[in-house]
């Protein structure tokens, strides 16, 4: 219910433990798994094409197309639950998101590796907002050229991480595997695909 900022140099973010509700959490959660077309993204790894280990979906309006890791992604239409957040992001941020990329990782062998969303047609300055369901993962980010400047930060059911102004070009972020057992979790980042 509080977006507040949290201090690390040369980054702007902003976080909210609770931005969802702990009912309107459960309800996205269940609809998104039943929902979204999940699938194995395949991703370019040191110049070798491999499953990503997780399951995911590029999901946009018409046009934003996206290209990461070698591959384009065309978008899949919005499904049902995820209008209503999208409009209550833009109200809170005052950003239009055209698209937001879904990750599903099953348990806690499923992760992200070190990576900045800096992809050019997000623009210098992307705001990327970062919404979480399910399982709590911890998330975290290392300055790229100091790489004590670090942090690691929790991410629960319902809350809300905003990575805005020059995160992208000085930090890498991740979501490391862990051996603790750990349910399902769904990660939501929307974002502003620019026209070409
Ligand atoms: O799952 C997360 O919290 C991170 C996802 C992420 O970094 C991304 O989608 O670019
Ligand atoms: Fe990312």
């Amino acid at each position: 219910m509080v977006l507040s900022p949290v201090p690390l140099p040369d980054a702007e973010l902003r976080f909210d433990p609770h931005w969802l509700g702990p009912v309107e959490a459960d309800a996205l959660l269940e609809g998104l798994q039943a929902q979204v077309p999940w699938s194995v993204h395949r991703i370019r790894i040191f110049g070798r094409d491999v499953d990503s280990p997780r399951l995911s979906c590029w999901i946009g309006d018409p046009q934003a197309h996206y290209r990461y890791s070698g591959a384009d992604f065309a978008p899949h239409p919005w499904p049902a639950p995820l209008q209503p957040i999208r409009e209550r992001l833009q109200e809170t941020l005052g950003v239009r998101f055209n698209s937001v990329l879904a990750n599903q990782y099953r348990d806690g062998r499923d992760a992200m590796g070190w990576h900045s969303d800096d992809e050019p047609e997000l623009g210098p300055e992307p705001v990327i907002a970062s919404i979480s369901l399910g399982a709590t993962r911890r998330f975290a980010l290392k300055h790229r050229r100091q790489p004590e400047r670090a942090l690691a930060l929790e991410l629960p059911h319902g809350s809300l991480l905003v990575m805005s102004g020059a995160t992208q070009r000085n930090y890498r972020h991740a979501l490391p595997r862990t051996t603790r057992p750990l349910g399902v979790r769904i990660n939501l980042t929307f974002r502003r695909i620019l026209s070409r």
